[in-house]
């Protein structure tokens, strides 16, 4: 098991933060963590999307402060930042998703909790009882327990649920070109299972869609709209057409994610198609952003193209690992000095400064003054 901390002195960048987790994660974790579909190229692409935009600076103003709040769904965050509703933190670090609620809480950046959590939503609102938190829905075949999930989140103290839209069968999870099995050290507080086959016989798709609703369809997106009180948040949009429709079907937000390429390889990266939604909502619901964010001008670019704020997975899998709660804080101070850095240098003292202007393609970071992005 991960977890036993030690002194290593914090990471300078979150790109470092999977090298010094690798150490700690027992193989099947770290590959678990880690995995894409097919051979990679979206979840690569996630990433490599961010630099080929370049940030323009612009000097002699005062910069002496950046206020880097933003308000989501009528919350206030410090940082433009949620945790991305992740699986499975107890194989990182023995208090799991306990530990990494209370570093979201400290940093006050927002935090969903995954329905494939190893803790539960009660012991982790338990555990760090203020924080702006989101339960993340997986609709179960069984209604009732999908029922009594909303009604256990709202109690706890969640103040959105985060549908998750973008898996509709089961897929075929790799690293290196080994189909990753389900193994038996899963904790799965919120799903039920009724007859599902043996974990480690099976692969890791084939397990966990033995207990999911497949498909949903906007249907299933009425009905999460209409048996909770809380906003409901789309994740897994990535076009256009889609998120006119989730206007349409009165969605409170959408997120535009691929699952941070673990779904369907070969799809656009997430920052290449984030334009083209905001585009269409023109701002009649929240548009947030996933997959690849990695570092504070990250943050800036994805804003600069119209996400309200950013979902961070991978790299807090990667903090828990190596140093638990103290290794998610640090990963999100890096992310705060690195965006405020990158505000001060592109003229922004408040969010609200950050737009498309400050953004050139790689391809025009030598004619910027004529070129769009
Ligand atoms: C190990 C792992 C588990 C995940 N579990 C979930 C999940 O339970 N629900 C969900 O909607 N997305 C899940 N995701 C996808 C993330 O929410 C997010 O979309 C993705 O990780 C963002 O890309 P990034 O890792 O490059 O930041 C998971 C991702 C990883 C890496
Ligand atoms: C422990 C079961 C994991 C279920 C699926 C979580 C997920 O969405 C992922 O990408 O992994």
């Amino acid at each position: 098991m991960a977890g036993t901390e030690t002194s290593s002195p914090p990471p300078h960048r979150l790109a470092d933060l999977e090298t010094l987790a690798k150490r700690k994660l027992p193989e099947h974790v770290y590959n678990y963590y880690r995995g894409w579909a097919g051979d990679g190229q979206t979840a690569r692409d996630n990433c490599e999307a961010f630099k080929r935009y370049r940030l323009l600076t612009r000097v002699l103003r005062d910069v002496s402060k950046q206020d880097t709040a933003v308000t989501v769904l009528g919350s206030i965050l410090d940082l433009p930042v949620v945790i991305a509703p992740t699986a499975q933190h107890s194989l990182a670090h023995d208090d799991g998703e306990r530990a990494t609620a209370k570093a979201a809480a400290a940093l006050n950046v927002g935090m969903v909790v995954s329905s494939w959590a190893s803790c539960s939503i009660e012991d982790i609102s338990d555990a760090a009882p203020v924080g702006v938190r989101w339960f993340h829905l997986t609709l179960q075949k069984d209604v009732a327990r999908n029922k009594a999930l909303l009604a256990r989140a709202e109690k706890a103290g969640c103040t959105a649920v985060v549908l998750t839209v973008d898996q509709p069968v089961a897929r075929r999870l790799k690293r290196t070109g080994k189909l990753a099995v389900a193994p038996d050290d899963w904790s799965l507080p919120h799903m039920t299972f009724g007859d599902a086959p043996q974990r480690g016989t099976v692969s890791y798709g084939e397990y966990i869609y033995a207990c999911m609703k497949q498909p949903i369809t906007w249907d299933d997106v009425v009905w999460t709209k209409t048996n909770t009180s809380l906003p409901v948040v789309l994740k897994g949009i990535l076009s256009a057409e889609d998120a006119e429709e989730a206007v349409r079907r009165g969605v409170d937000a959408i997120c535009v994610s691929n699952h941070g390429g673990r779904q369907l390889d070969g799809v656009p990266a997430t920052l290449d198609v984030l334009p083209d939604v905001v585009r269409v909502v023109g701002g009649r619901l929240e548009v947030y952003m996933d997959g690849g964010v990695r570092t504070g001008a990250d943050i800036l670019k994805a804003l600069a193209l119209g996400a309200k704020c950013v979902f961070v997975g991978r790299p807090v899998l990667w903090a828990l690992a190596y140093q638990g709660e103290d290794g998610v804080r640090q990963a999100l101070q890096v992310l705060n000095d690195e965006l405020r850095v990158a505000m001060a240098h592109t003229g922004c003292s408040r969010i609200s400064d950050i737009t498309r202007k400050l953004l050139v393609r790689e391809s025009c970071a030598g004619c910027h003054l004529t070129s769009k992005v």
